[in-house]
């Protein structure tokens, strides 16, 4: 496999504030990478940074292309949404899709009318008329159909219920995502996407503070429900966070063999929610 995302040593700042600080990473096909941090991290700012939006300093290249000079070539592979549920209110469906037609070359009518079958969206109607959850479906048949080979969302799913955010997520796995493809997302409902990723970055103050895949992950990073005796030796071996549930200490380790770590008590993978908190604290010590 080969990479389709090379960046090297990003630096992006707002006068004094570094908003991207020496960010590196790469990412191949057929991979979907979740891009998760707190409020201000910088996720907005690289993923700008990947559509040519922003300047910044450092090395990137998209399928081999640079994204500020070579941005009109990028963006015939690159598809980027920000949030799902929203659509000028006044435009018509049939217009929507006249529109993306326009504006991308590889959009499917064929594909898009296909999709919206299989929903009670009229072509005449104007979105201002459809619920939320129709604009959802309709923005999704308008992405889904645009043969893409990156697909950026950023907050696909805000202001969603879970309902919607779930079929969301269900749909782009099971008809649109393939090995050729490629999606990035940042959100910060992790627990709602943590099943279908297969990378994970997490940044903080604009730096990667984590950066596997999620089979490394889950052959690196424990979690363990430790007995009561086994507490003060738990606590020895440095976990990188420990929290209570029920009185009972369960301390998050990483880099300790699992065989190791049963004699301590129960073992079981951490959410990536547990290990993103785990991560924030440690950073921030
Ligand atoms: N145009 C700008 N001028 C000055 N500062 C900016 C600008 N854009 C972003 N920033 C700052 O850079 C930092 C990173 O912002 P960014 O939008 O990338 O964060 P984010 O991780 O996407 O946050 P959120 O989860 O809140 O959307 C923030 O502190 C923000 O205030």
């Amino acid at each position: 496999m080969s990479n389709i995302i090379e960046a090297k040593g990003l630096n992006k700042q707002y006068g004094n504030f570094k908003a991207l600080d020496n960010v590196s990473f790469e990412l191949e096909s057929g991979r979907i990478l979740g891009l998760i941090g707190p409020n201000g991290a910088g996720k907005t700012t690289l993923l700008k940074s990947l559509l040519g939006l922003t300047p910044f300093e450092g090395e990137l290249n998209i399928f081999g292309l640079d994204p500020h000079k070579q941005r009109d070539e990028l963006m015939k592979r690159v598809c980027f949404i920000a949030d799902v549920a929203v659509l000028p209110r006044w435009i018509k469906v049939s217009q929507a899709i006249d529109f993306v037609e326009g504006v991308h070359p590889r959009f499917s009518r064929e594909l898009c009318e296909k999709y919206l079958e299989q929903t009670k969206i009229k072509r005449n109607s104007r979105v201002k008329s459809l619920s939320k959850g129709m604009v959802v479906q309709l923005h999704l048949a308008l992405i889904m159909a645009i043969d893409a080979d990156l697909l950026i969302l950023d907050e696909p799913t805000l202001g969603l219920d879970i309902l919607f955010r779930k079929s969301f997520y269900e749909q782009l796995l099971n008809d649109y995502f393939d090995d050729n493809r490629t999606i990035i997302i940042t959100t910060h409902q992790v627990e709602e996407i943590e099943h279908i990723l297969s990378d994970l970055i997490f940044i903080q103050d604009g730096k990667i503070v984590l950066d596997d895949s999620m089979d490394a992950i889950a052959d690196s990073y424990f979690e363990v429900m430790v007995e009561k005796e086994f507490e003060e030796a738990a606590l020895a071996m440095k976990p990188l966070n420990v929290r209570e549930v029920f009185g009972q200490k369960v301390c998050l380790f990483s880099g300790i063999a699992k065989e190791q770590l049963q004699e301590l008590g129960k073992v079981r993978k951490p959410s990536v929610a547990d290990l993103f908190v785990a991560k924030m604290k440690g950073e921030a010590a």
